[in-house]
């Protein structure tokens, strides 16, 4: 039986946690799911983000459901010890499963237009896939350091870590719309020049698949002006980290946006939000984004694909019913929570 590893987190994590898991329970009742602390709750309680209790929860299992971490600009947390912090209990744990393609899908959802605060004929349609590397970088390059007046982090890559995440995106493009854009920044950094050559050379296995190369500044504009060009974005980690926040402006709201990562038995699914401290624990976070990242939890980790089409369509359904604070509704979590259950 299919078991899944629940992690709510801190901030508004486990509000939006909360939400997926009814839809969860509701689509897929015979999955056992588990909670475990990670994040700040689990500096609290154990004194360590990513603790050896959740660590060894996740032996064995199919998936892993996070909420998000962290706290507020003035919370104690971002004065402790970097590993400490509950950021690194994310780092660690997406480190420990192995998880280095994290596919952020975009898309404005038909009659959902409105929602986005960009114009109808630029937000229409758009349906794209970033594929962002999430193991290596500047996020975890042993190459990094902080003196009193200066400090450095290096962006490394070797092109087997290329190779791996960029198959995941030449697949992805193969069964999409056969258009993958690799994002770098070639004309300035070295990483960038390894990284177009072997994305070049990888596309060689790929013949359906067009491939481009673009300059991550001027991807920045076209993602919000001309988004409709874009099928599958492939991209390093922080560079994704970036683009993903930016790119949630299409649909309207970063509490829509889901992620998979993927590469390992054990897939990882959160939103792509953060903690939220600004709105924490009045129940009006929107919880899409997590029971989004719940539905791509039943395709990818447990071949549950029509359940996730009915969540996907429910999600849609009850937001165009009742839209969310962020989307300029007054929907409670609850409230959009209720209205996916009904719609499913
Ligand atoms: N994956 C994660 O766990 C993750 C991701 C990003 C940031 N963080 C952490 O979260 C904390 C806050 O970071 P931040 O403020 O830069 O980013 P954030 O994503 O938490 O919030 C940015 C803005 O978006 C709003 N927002 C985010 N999610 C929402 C939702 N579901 N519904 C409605 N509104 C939503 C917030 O209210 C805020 O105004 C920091 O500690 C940061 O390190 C964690
Ligand atoms: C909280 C942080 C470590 C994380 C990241 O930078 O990967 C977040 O911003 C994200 O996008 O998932
Ligand atoms: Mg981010």
């Amino acid at each position: 039986m299919a078991r899944v590893v629940v992690l709510p987190g801190d901030g508004i994590g486990p509000e939006v946690v909360g939400a997926a898991l009814q839809v969860l329970r509701e689509v897929a009742p015979d999955v056992t799911l588990e909670e475990h602390p990670i994040g700040g709750a689990a500096f609290e309680a154990a004194g360590d983000p990513f603790p050896p209790g959740t660590r060894d929860a996740l032996a064995g299992a199919d998936a892993a459901l996070l909420g998000t971490v962290g706290g507020a600009p003035d919370s104690a947390w971002n004065h402790l010890p970097r590993p400490q912090r509950p950021e690194s209990g994310l780092l660690r744990l997406r480190q420990h499963l192995g998880v280095f393609a994290n596919l952020r899908p975009v898309q404005v959802m038909p009659g959902l237009e409105h929602l986005s605060p960009l114009r109808p004929e630029i937000a229409a349609g758009v349906d794209l896939l970033i594929v962002r590397e999430l193991l290596g970088g500047a996020y975890f390059d042993p190459r990094r350091g902080r003196g009193e007046d200066a400090a450095f982090n290096t962006i490394g890559y070797s092109r087997a870590e290329i190779e791996r995440v960029g198959e995941h995106a030449f697949r992805a493009a193969q069964e999409r719309r056969g258009v993958l854009t690799s994002v770098d920044k070639a004309n300035v950094l070295e990483v960038s020049e390894l990284w177009r050559d072997t994305v070049t050379a990888q596309a060689q296995a790929y013949p359906r698949v067009t491939l481009n190369h673009e300059y991550v500044d001027s991807v920045a504009t076209l993602l919000v002006t001309r988004p409709q060009r874009y099928d599958v974005l492939l991209t390093e980690n922080l560079f994704g980290d970036i683009l993903s926040d930016l790119a949630a402006v299409l649909p309207g709201s970063l509490g829509l946006m889901p992620s998979a990562s993927l590469g390992a038995r054990t897939g990882l699914y959160e939103p792509v939000h953060g903690s939220a401290p600004d709105i924490a624990g009045q129940g009006v976070a929107n919880p899409a984004g997590t029971i989004l990242s719940a539905a791509l939890l039943l395709r990818y980790s447990l071949g549950r694909g029509s359940e996730a089409d009915r969540v996907e369509a429910a999600v849609r359904t009850a937001l165009a019913a009742v839209p969310t604070r962020d989307l300029g509704g007054t929907a409670t979590t609850a409230e959009l929570t209720a209205a996916v259950l009904r719609a499913l």
